[in-house]
């Protein structure tokens, strides 16, 4: 399909058969909101279990479930008050809003204008002559501003407590901390996920799904100590990745390299074994549940694309139209969420790590005399002895001389040594608090959904008739399998039918009924959403040696067999989960002509 049209084609294909559609259309729509129709929720649903299998229950992390509003002290340790911006440029002549770094790279060569600062972009915008998308009016001489994403809002009555949607998933994890942590046992490594929305202000939502204002993100916080806490990369070694480095970016004629997770991490592209680790995961994870792997790769931040803590980070990307789409970001964050939460909270975001010996260590200690510091300082001695302590760990040496000079609220206050007190014990101790290290896999769950769709819609020709259809993995389809009884007025058939939906129904599948129209008309209305089995009840299927049997037919070959109805939960087992194939139903049951 040409450029455009693969979205195109979703798009109307979402809207018509129930994954997805604009939200409020009855009041004229807002923009960057969507609904998920019955298939689409039931898609979403299926990805969202399919990613808390993996990243959650096999890897054995905590689950939690934080607010999605939170409080706006949380928001300026965490970095987002301030710097949570993207670049807005106005059109003078018709008022729409646009994100000018976006403009720049769908009109240059400059791939990471994200990077500009804002009197910059607006600079390149004059320079290349861009104009507004909306009306085609001169957006030169306009001035770029920095936008804040966040949707601020109230909480309770009154505006006294400013709160803010979070923007993403992530910080309910960090500010939970200190009590995760308990849970943990305080033993590191550990790691939390969260499945849940997030919001943000986007200057132009665009790409339906791709790009909205609320959103479902997957994350994963994989708490470490980065002294002790290695990856074992036994499991993910072998797995072959597409990589796009940032040195290869950079490079006149990049190229991908092509690579297995072992040998990245051994040569130092990828900049950490445990990343190399969640890349692995995600890469078959992405593979399971249905992305085609020929248009997918793992992209590498470029050094001003990255968070100034953060020492490597890739995003996995999906084609689309020709475009490259970040589905996931993968970041190793360092110790600074924790460490900001630390020092804006009131609460302990550190974890004590017993040695493996206890140690012996010389400590500096004072013991202030406060009957002294009291009457001289007033209120202000407590602040002296605080800052005594930290003087002396910071530099014991400060306590050679006869006095020594403090700052106290931006005042220098000289004390007498004598009065500190001070000297240097022996002590032995059993370990250490440590702020942990976080690496995170960041899923977006609606990028991928639209991923699948995308890469799954095809088109065929079934009896000389065009046919669209879904080749939506069995473990995400929305719909797992389809019952029609061959005709609607024969009892006996019509109660066959009905208790084989009964059946699977009881067995956790999700089930679509159908009894109206022909067979084929059928067959095609279940292919447009991605059903990957159907099953007819026929006359053969009630009497003589036929007895008791079904037919069942596959989505994407049109292949069918006749197999016997108490085969088919466990058939149908192993095909959802992926442990049989169609092929093997082929090789064991009798191959029906259709
Ligand atoms: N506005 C959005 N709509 C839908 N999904 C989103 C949106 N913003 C982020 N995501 C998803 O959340 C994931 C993690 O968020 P992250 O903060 O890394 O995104 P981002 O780098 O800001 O994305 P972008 O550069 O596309 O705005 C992304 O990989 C993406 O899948």
């Amino acid at each position: 399909m040409s450029e455009g049209d693969e979205s195109a084609a979703l798009t109307e294909l979402a809207k018509r058969r129930g994954f997805f559609f604009g939200s409020s259309e009855a009041y004229g729509g807002v923009g960057g909101f969507y609904t998920y129709g019955p298939q689409g929720a039931a898609l979403k649903s299926n990805v969202e279990e399919a990613w808390r299998e993996r990243f959650a229950v096999q890897e054995g992390n905590l689950e939690i479930e934080a607010p999605t509003i939170m409080p706006e002290p949380v928001f300026e340790a965490s970095g987002h008050l301030d710097g949570f911006d993207d670049m807005l440029v106005e059109c003078a002549e018709c008022g729409e809003s646009h994100r000018a770094d976006h403009l720049i790279e769908d009109n240059s060569e400059l791939e990471d204008a994200e990077t500009l600062s804002p009197e910059e972009a607006a600079e390149k915008i004059a320079d290349l002559g861009l104009v507004c998308p909306t009306c085609g009016a001169d957006l030169a001489g306009q001035s770029v501003e920095d936008f804040n994403l966040m949707f601020e809002t109230n909480i309770g009555p009154g505006s006294s407590t400013p709160g803010y949607l979070r923007p993403e998933t992530a910080q309910g994890i960090f500010v939970e901390f200190p009590r995760i942590k308990e849970y943990a046992r305080n033993s590191l490594p550990f790691g939390v996920t969260q499945v849940g929305r997030a919001y943000r202000n986007e200057i132009s939502p665009r790409k339906s799904i791709v790009r909205t204002r609320e959103f479902t993100q997957a994350e994963l916080e994989h708490f470490i100590d980065p002294e002790r806490d290695e990856a074992d990369l036994s499991a993910v070694e072998d797995v072959e990745v597409l990589l796009y480095p940032a040195t290869e970016q950079e490079a006149d004629d990049g190229d991908y390299v092509e690579t297995t997770i072992g040998e990245a991490v051994e040569d130092g592209v990828i900049g950490n074994a445990w990343l190399g680790y969640f890349l692995g995961i995600a890469q078959e994870w992405y593979e399971t549940v249905g992305v085609d792997m020929d248009r997918f790769r793992f992209r590498q931040h470029l050094a001003g694309e990255r968070a100034h803590y953060s020492s490597d980070c890739w995003d996995a990307e999906s084609e689309v139209d020709g475009d490259w789409i970040e589905i996931a970001g993968f970041s190793y964050r360092s110790d600074y969420d924790l460490s900001k939460h630390g020092e804006y909270g009131d609460d302990d975001f550190t974890v004590f790590q017993q040695y493996d010996e206890p140690k012996t260590v010389e400590r500096a200690v004072v013991d202030p005399d406060m009957a002294t510091l009291g009457p001289e300082f007033g209120a202000q001695a407590a602040d002296v002895a605080e800052a005594l302590e930290t003087l002396a760990e910071r530099d014991p040496d400060a306590f050679d001389a006869d006095e020594v000079t403090l700052d106290i609220d931006g005042e220098d206050i000289t004390v007498d040594t004598d009065v500190a007190n001070f000297s240097v014990e022996t002590q032995t101790e059993a370990g250490e608090h440590i702020t942990p290290h976080v690496v995170e896999p960041s899923f977006g769950i609606d990028r991928t959904v639209y991923t699948l769709l995308a890469h799954a819609y095809e088109t065929d020709e079934v009896d000389g008739e065009a046919r669209s259809y879904l080749s939506l993995s069995p473990s995400v389809a929305p719909t797992n399998v389809g019952v029609f009884p061959l005709v609607s007025n024969v009892d006996e058939l019509v109660d066959l039918a009905d208790d084989v939906a009964a059946e699977l129904r009881a067995a956790g599948f999700a089930v679509v009924y159908d009894d109206s129209g022909s067979i084929g008309r059928r067959y095609r209305r279940q292919d447009e959403v991605g059903t990957p089995f159907c099953i007819t009840i026929d006359r053969d299927g009630l009497e003589g040696d036929g007895a008791n049997t079904v037919t069942i037919r596959e989505r994407d070959s049109g292949k069918q067999v006749r197999l016997p109805v108490d085969d088919l939960v466990g058939t149908l087992v192993g095909l959802r989960a992926g442990t049989a194939s169609f092929d093997d139903v082929l090789d064991e049951n009798e191959v029906v002509e259709a």
